[in-house]
């Protein structure tokens, strides 16, 4: 693959986070605008330079394949205007000191917001804001499109953390404060799904379209990008895609999180429990899918503003998650699961503690987290550490431990605790 010597759109747009997802939603979105060709982007990888070592050769260009239970469509995608390592700081702070760049877009997973470091992602933009700062670049917008409960807020949060820090350590200070007035963070409710790439899907491009790439994307066809706040140095018109902009995100998040993520999260953990591979094979498990409706009816309870339409999108998902073609691993749903639980269940169950019931539906997720770390050969969290030394206790005060790690008032909660251990064991087989 290859621009053939025509030029890539000029960057206007800096992406941390060089992964598949960017790939099929954010870069898509780009490319649908009717303005795409202002509006390039320079993607950093986060911990490796594996993908941009793929996509550089190719011109930044890559093809999204659309998986619908029908078969497959196939696009180019011509957005990526640079795709850079991570490591290559340099060329991060030049792009982000340039006045012409616009936007930053973050897809750097939930945990990496609590990660301060240095050599991160945030503390590499964090450095780049300083470098934009001191060559006078201007106000610029910084849009987290990550699964988290209001990303905007835990994006501005972990930003200026880091900038005091740095402004603690320099002679000249005033970096959190430049942030505070001249970077506006948008909030975001992200939503495609998108698995790994497998070898099999490369092969498949290389045949049904003639061409080799080696880094496509596959992706359902459903694609929605919500979002709420301002973009002071302008964007691309990314509503051309189907893209909305709100003023209150909140419902849209919620729905999302709790419903759509929480759903996948049962079914991660009581579908490995149940020996499932994927997520619509779990699905057709009636112990999982009797899980995910109970999880639902709760959540629902808790989503009444107009226009979410709760029952129109449950539908909806029962026939995303049933997408047959779609291979969306339960392996990789279940990594990070003491930090998505705290954003997928515990504020429903939380919800329906505070309404006067039992929260049933809420802790079958927590208790099935509970049987997967026991079973699991490897554990994928940030809080691993800690998960193994509550492996080491028994009884209920082990699952008080491990519940600690999701959520300290819960665990504080004696009913909360003797509802999920009697719970635990309820999706092994
Ligand atoms: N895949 C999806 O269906 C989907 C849908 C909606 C939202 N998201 C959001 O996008 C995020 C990324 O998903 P993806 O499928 O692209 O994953 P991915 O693994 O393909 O990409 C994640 C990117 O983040 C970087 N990263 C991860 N952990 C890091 C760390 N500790 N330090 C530095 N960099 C790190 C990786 O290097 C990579 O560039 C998710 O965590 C989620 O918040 C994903
Ligand atoms: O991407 P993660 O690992 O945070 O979560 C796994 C899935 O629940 C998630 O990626 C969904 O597929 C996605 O949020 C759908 O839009």
């Amino acid at each position: 693959m290859s621009r053939h010597g025509e030029p890539a759109p000029p960057v206007r747009i800096v992406h941390l986070g060089l992964g598949a997802f960017h790939r099929s939603h954010q870069a898509w979105f780009t490319a649908r605008a009717h303005d795409a060709s202002e509006w390039g982007i320079a993607s950093f990888t986060g911990r490796r330079p594996d993908a941009a070592l793929a996509l550089a050769p190719q011109d930044g260009l890559f093809t999204l394949v659309e998986r619908s239970a029908e078969g497959d469509s196939f696009e180019v995608v011509g957005s990526i205007a640079e795709a850079v390592d991570g490591a290559d700081t340099a060329r991060l702070e030049e792009l982000l000191a340039a006045p012409a760049t616009a936007v930053v877009t973050l897809t750097v997973t939930e945990k990496v917001y609590d990660d301060g470091s240095p050599d991160a992602p945030l503390g590499r933009l964090v450095r780049g804001l300083a470098a934009r700062r001191a060559a006078g670049g201007g106000p610029i917008a910084v849009v987290s499109c990550d699964n988290l409960a209001d990303n905007r807020t835990a994006a501005r949060g972990a930003v200026v953390r880091i900038a005091e820090d740095l402004d603690a350590e320099s002679d000249e200070g005033g970096l959190a404060g430049w942030v505070r007035e001249n970077v506006s963070f948008v909030g975001t409710s992200v939503d495609r799904i998108t698995p790994r790439t497998t070898p099999e899907d490369v092969a498949e491009v290389a045949e049904r379209c003639g061409y080799r790439d080696a880094s496509p994307v596959v992706a359902e066809p459903f694609a929605s990008w919500i979002l709420s706040g301002d973009f002071p140095a302008g964007r691309p018109a990314w509503q051309d895609a189907g893209a909305q902009f709100v003023a209150d995100l909140e419902p849209f998040e919620n729905r999302k999180l709790w419903l759509l993520n929480g759903a996948h999260t049962m079914l991660a953990y009581s579908g490995r429990l149940r020996d499932h591979e994927t997520v619509a094979d779990a699905l057709e498990d009636p112990v999982c899918r009797r899980a995910v409706a109970e999880f639902w009816d709760e959540a629902a309870r808790h989503l009444t503003q107009p226009g979410l339409d709760v029952p129109a999108y449950r539908a909806a998902l029962l026939e995303r998650f049933a997408n047959p073609r779609i291979a969306h691993y339960l392996a990789q749903i279940a990594q990070d699961g003491s930090l998505k639980l705290r954003l997928r269940c515990v504020p429903v169950l939380q919800a329906e503690r505070a309404a006067g019931r039992s929260g049933l539906g809420a802790a079958r997720m927590i208790a099935a987290w509970i049987d997967w770390v026991s079973e699991a050969e490897q554990i994928s969290d940030p809080l691993v550490g800690a998960i193994q030394e509550a492996l080491g206790r028994s009884g209920r005060e082990r699952t008080e431990a491990l519940i600690r790690l999701v959520d300290a008032d819960l665990a504080a909660d004696a009913a909360v605790v003797d509802l999920i251990h009697g719970l635990v064991g309820f999706a092994r087989l």
